[in-house]
């Protein structure tokens, strides 16, 4: 409760129109999937699946950097990682075991073998997508966890598409039918309170100090 009272505050200080604007987005957001890219190389391939992420309304992405320095290109996303919740890991394992803590199934994304096409992907499950490195792609130690695999169907003499490129694709298959769905997708009101509290806090050049401000008066 305190923490709606001290975001109406904070709201104060943007326009309505920028206000309108979170709510909106807000409402289309979903946690029922989330993305997963492990050891991508090239920095503005996980940018541009953050990029695409916040396009199809995914809010949170996770990032494994076993093998690949700590680094998000910030111009490539255009920005789009001030909106979504980016979650770092050091190790495979862990992210897979944190996403499956959260109820989440473990999707490997492949252009080879036995896989889901995916338009026949059925969607009733919370699913953790995993996308793999430019070179060689997911990890064995993800495509033996995995619950599912899922591919995008190819007709020409090319091996793969690009990782981004795949990303929108798969998102915005999955999230259009999500949205048609009776699936339980949109955020919880916890959820969009907490969320919209840091966009809002991010807005405002001096918010810590207007919070601060603002519990020393009650
Ligand atoms: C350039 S591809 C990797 C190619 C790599 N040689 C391999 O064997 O997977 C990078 C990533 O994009 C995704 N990807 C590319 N083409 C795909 C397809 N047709 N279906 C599903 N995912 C695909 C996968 O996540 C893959 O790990």
């Amino acid at each position: 409760m305190e923490k709606q009272h001290l975001l109406e505050h904070l709201k104060k200080f943007l326009t309505p129109r920028r206000n309108n604007l979170f709510e909106e987005v807000l409402s289309k957001r979903t946690n029922f999937f989330t993305v997963v890219t492990q050891d991508v190389h090239q920095l503005h391939n996980t940018s541009a699946v953050i990029r695409s992420c916040d396009v199809f309304g995914i809010q949170n992405i996770h990032v494994i950097e076993e093998h690949q320095p700590r680094r998000i290109d910030k111009e490539i996303a255009m920005g789009a990682q001030k909106w979504i919740d980016v979650n770092r890991y050091n190790s495979t394992k862990e992210c897979i075991a944190t996403l499956r803590q959260k109820g989440y199934q473990i999707v490997a994304t492949t252009p080879h073998g036995e896989a889901w096409d995916l338009e026949e992907f059925e969607i009733s499950k919370p699913s953790a997508v995993f996308f793999g490195t430019e070179k060689d792609g997911l990890s064995e130690e993800v495509l033996k966890e995995a619950d599912v695999r899922l591919k995008i169907p190819m007709q020409g003499f090319t091996e793969s598409l690009n990782i981004s490129v795949s990303a929108s694709i798969i998102l915005q298959s999955l999230t259009s039918r999500l949205r048609r769905s009776e699936l339980p997708w949109q955020l919880t009101p916890e959820e969009k309170l907490e969320i919209e509290f840091n966009w809002t806090k991010k807005c405002i050049k001096n918010s810590e100090q207007l919070v601060e401000d603002y519990k020393a008066s009650q």
